[in-house]
């Protein structure tokens, strides 16, 4: 397993230009370069080979494809910057627009915002009929937690990513209201696995979901979990502005910022 993390990440080094055995540049602890005038106006759609994806990660990536043509599956396009439907009519309905316009400009989806390979390589696929989707997943070397695999976070995104498409599909402006998650078996880093998703119910503006992950061979459950996601209710604006605005007004020296107060650190 270790073996083929080493493989991994030796290939990327190789597609960002550092040779075997040659010293480690200052460059590589830096964070994942950020993009943004350039990239917001292109809508680059991130659910699509890149050449950090493994043998494993295209081959499944194909199969998928090739079950979309018949119109029972559907690949769901993935942006770092809001552009999808779904995405500016949250924006419209539940947020306020002057605070798109100022507080949200540098704003990137979380899971989007690493080089490619370096974090999360990901597709999702979504069959409507069945109610349930199907994430291709390779977790890269940033999202280590314990050496050699991924950090209990990373999949806790993933899945709540996961969970978060598959219940969209159906309810439209959702947000996760409860992530439960059983770790059955560690996740090796740079391993390819499969998170299986499916609504299991609809109760009004609730919507419960399950998933698990597993190995691309199906032999290993690395994890399972359950979820709630709640159909956002327009009438109830997310009144962030003021939130904003009230955290600048107190906002202390940026130093003594980033020691005192973690609720900084995010509007940073
Ligand atoms: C062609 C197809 C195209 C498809 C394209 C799809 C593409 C994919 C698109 C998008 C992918 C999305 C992937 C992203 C995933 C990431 C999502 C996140 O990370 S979200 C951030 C973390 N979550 C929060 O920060 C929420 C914080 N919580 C809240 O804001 C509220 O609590 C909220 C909105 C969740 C609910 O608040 P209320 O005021 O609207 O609703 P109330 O009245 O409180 O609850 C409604 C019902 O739900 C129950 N409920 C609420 N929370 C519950 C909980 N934690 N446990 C159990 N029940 C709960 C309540 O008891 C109530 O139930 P009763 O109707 O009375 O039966």
């Amino acid at each position: 397993m270790l073996r083929s993390c080493t493989a991994g990440l030796r290939s990327l080094w190789a597609l960002r230009g550092r040779r075997e055995g040659a010293p480690r540049l200052s460059t590589d602890l830096q964070p994942a370069r950020r993009l943004f005038s350039t990239e917001k106006a292109v809508h680059k759609d991130w659910a699509l080979p890149n050449p950090s994806w493994s043998k494993d990660l295209k081959l499944l990536f194909d199969q998928f494809m090739k079950k979309c043509e018949d119109g029972s599956w559907e690949r769901l396009p993935s942006y770092k910057h809001t552009c999808t439907q779904k995405n500016e009519d949250f924006k419209t309905y539940f947020l306020d627009p002057q605070l798109v316009e100022e507080g949200l400009s540098q704003a990137q989806l979380f899971t989007r915002g690493f080089e490619d390979g370096l974090g999360f390589e990901y597709v999702i696929f979504n069959n409507n009929d069945e109610k349930r989707t199907v994430c291709l997943f390779q977790g890269g070397p940033y999202l280590q937690g314990i050496p050699g695999f991924l950090h209990g976070g990373a999949i806790a995104t993933m899945i709540d990513v996961a969970l978060g498409s598959c219940a969209a599909v159906s309810g439209g402006a959702i947000m996760t209201a409860n992530l439960n998650i059983n770790f059955k078996r560690p996740v090796p880093l740079c391993s390819v696995v499969v998170v299986n998703s499916q609504l299991d119910k609809l109760e009004g503006r609730k919507l419960f979901v399950s998933c698990n992950i597993r190995s691309v061979d199906e032999k290993t459950l690395y994890s399972e979990a359950t979820g709630l996601f709640i159909k956002l209710d327009p009438k109830k604006k997310f009144n962030i502005k003021e939130f904003h605005s009230s955290l600048r007004k107190a906002a202390p020296p940026l130093e003594e910022a980033v020691v005192s107060s973690p609720a900084l650190v995010i509007h940073c």
